[in-house]
């Protein structure tokens, strides 16, 4: 009891002025925090609840971690926009030691600003046209063996379709063999770490994710060998770092500015794989289940895909120009990120003291914001539970819409996740329907959500 007491004695004391709960001693709210995430409508129950009782901002000890909860459109500028400095990014400690010291998510200011210039370029509409070939055979091929099963577990298909696409635009990775395999099992590995408890036991899944990393550092590390020794070249990821970062000779008169070390190069293609496989996995599932539901989207969708089809004699199959000009298949990706909110609260922490509507938040809290509320939001979004791609017909209203974020952390695998997501998407309308076959709504409380039974379908070849 006197442990229990001390514990909870220890929350800020500063947070008094904040409304809301800290729970019980040691778990706080973190059972009803977690029950909500996992239930069908996410956490938005849990942010109501109390945003009905204390306001738009208020105070709460989930997941170890005595947090303020905030939302609304004001709150994401201030904390997405917020001025330099003001606010970094608050990575779950396990996350931290996985991803290591020189990823991008744990860089600030000048640093993550020049990091992520590096990065983007890559990923970058221009940067991304040479791998649409490999996308759109792998989707073909993925699809082609649909039909064939009794059940298609979406969720599985599509996490080894957007691993087989990041590994190959990465390094090259051949889509089957033993190198995918490994790849993919400690890939696995690391992901079920990212938010695991902190103790680096051997057995526990923290421990096992170090391996993990560790393993996949060795096959990089290999890679990066290779690529310095040997005279050919290749068109991915890896070579497009080391060649204009790395590879500049002994460093003398070398633009510093531009220049990844080893360290820097693997920690931040692992943290591409860690942000950008999840989060697209979920989309694409999401974005099935939601055409299932809802078939005059479906039909609408199919309608401009097959338009595609029928405006090409020459029997090609999908080109780049035709991608980028999907205006239905880009507002029902908005809307499945809406309706979905794949990354349902955004995580920060106060790099200094700052005030949000009229509350004094203090250097170091941890804040999070609430953007499953701002997505529901019925003054922006009427009758925000309905699936509605129109919604997107007319520009909204600034920070009411965050699918990829805002401001200088805004999702820099924006293009990639939408290249793959409108190709397979391409590929499925027009030749395949599917009919769910578990009616179950619930989601697996992970930090980015998804449906908890994995999305079993029956395929038919239209
Ligand atoms: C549909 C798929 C995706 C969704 C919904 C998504 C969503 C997001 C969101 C909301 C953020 C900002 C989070 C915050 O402000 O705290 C973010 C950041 C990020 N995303 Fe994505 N993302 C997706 C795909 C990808 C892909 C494919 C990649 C890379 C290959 C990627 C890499 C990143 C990185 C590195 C960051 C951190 C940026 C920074 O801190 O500067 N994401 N993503």
């Amino acid at each position: 009891v006197f442990f229990l007491r001390k514990l909870l004695s220890s929350s800020p004391k500063e947070m008094e002025a904040i409304p809301g709960s800290l729970g019980l001693p040691v778990v706080g709210e973190s059972f009803s925090f977690i029950s909500a995430f996992s239930s069908p409508s996410g956490i938005f129950n849990f942010m109501k609840e109390r945003q009905e009782r204390y306001g738009k901002v208020f105070k709460s000890y989930v997941l170890g971690r005595f947090t303020v909860f905030m939302t609304g459109r004001e709150a994401s500028k201030i904390l997405l926009t917020g001025k330099d400095g003001m606010v970094s990014l608050n990575l779950f400690y396990t996350g931290q030691q996985v991803l290591g010291p020189t990823s991008l998510l744990q860089t600030t200011g000048d640093a993550h600003k020049r990091l992520r210039r590096l990065i983007a370029e890559p990923l970058s509409v221009d940067g991304l046209k040479k791998y649409f070939n490999f996308i759109s055979t792998l989707a073909v091929d993925t699809l082609e063996q649909w039909p064939a099963k009794k059940k298609v577990l979406v969720l599985e298909e599509a996490s080894t379709f957007t691993l087989k696409v990041i590994g190959n635009m990465i390094m090259s990775l051949e889509p089957m063999g033993e190198e995918q395999e490994k790849f993919r099992s400690n890939f696995k590995t690391i992901s079920s770490s990212f938010a695991s408890l902190p103790f680096n036991l051997p057995g526990t899944a923290f421990y096992e994710g170090i391996k993990a990393r560790d393993s996949m550092y060795e096959m990089l590390d290999s890679t990066i060998a290779n690529r310095r020794s040997a005279e050919s070249s290749h068109q991915d990821f890896l070579e497009s770092l080391i060649m204009k970062h790395t590879k500049s000779g002994d460093g003398k008169g070398d633009d510093q500015e531009n220049k990844l070390t080893d360290q820097q190069l693997k920690d931040n293609i692992l943290t591409l794989l860690v942000a950008g496989h999840d989060t697209t996995t979920a989309a694409l599932t999401w974005t099935m289940k939601f055409l299932a539901e809802n078939p005059q989207v479906l039909e609408k969708l199919r309608e401009e895909h097959r338009l595609i089809l029928v405006k090409r004699s020459d029997g090609a199959t999908l080109s780049w120009s035709e991608v980028n000009n999907m205006p239905y298949t880009n507002k029902v990706i908005n809307e499945t990120l809406r309706r979905a909110t794949i990354l349902p609260w955004y995580s920060r922490k106060a790099a200094q003291d700052f005030e949000i509507d009229g509350y004094q938040i203090k250097k170091g809290w941890s804040v999070n914001l609430d953007v499953v509320s701002i997505h529901h939001d019925p003054q922006v979004f009427p009758d925000p539970e309905k699936f509605d791609p129109t919604r997107f017909d007319a520009p909204l209203r600034p920070y009411s819409y965050l699918g990829f974020g805002n401001g200088p952390r805004m999702c820099p695998g924006i293009n990639l996740a939408k290249l793959e997501i409108c190709i397979f998407i391409h590929h499925l309308v027009t030749k395949y329907k599917w009919t769910p076959l578990e009616k179950d709504g619930s989601v697996q409380p992970t930090l980015v959500r998804m449906p908890k039974n994995k999305y079993p379908v029956f395929v038919e070849s239209l």
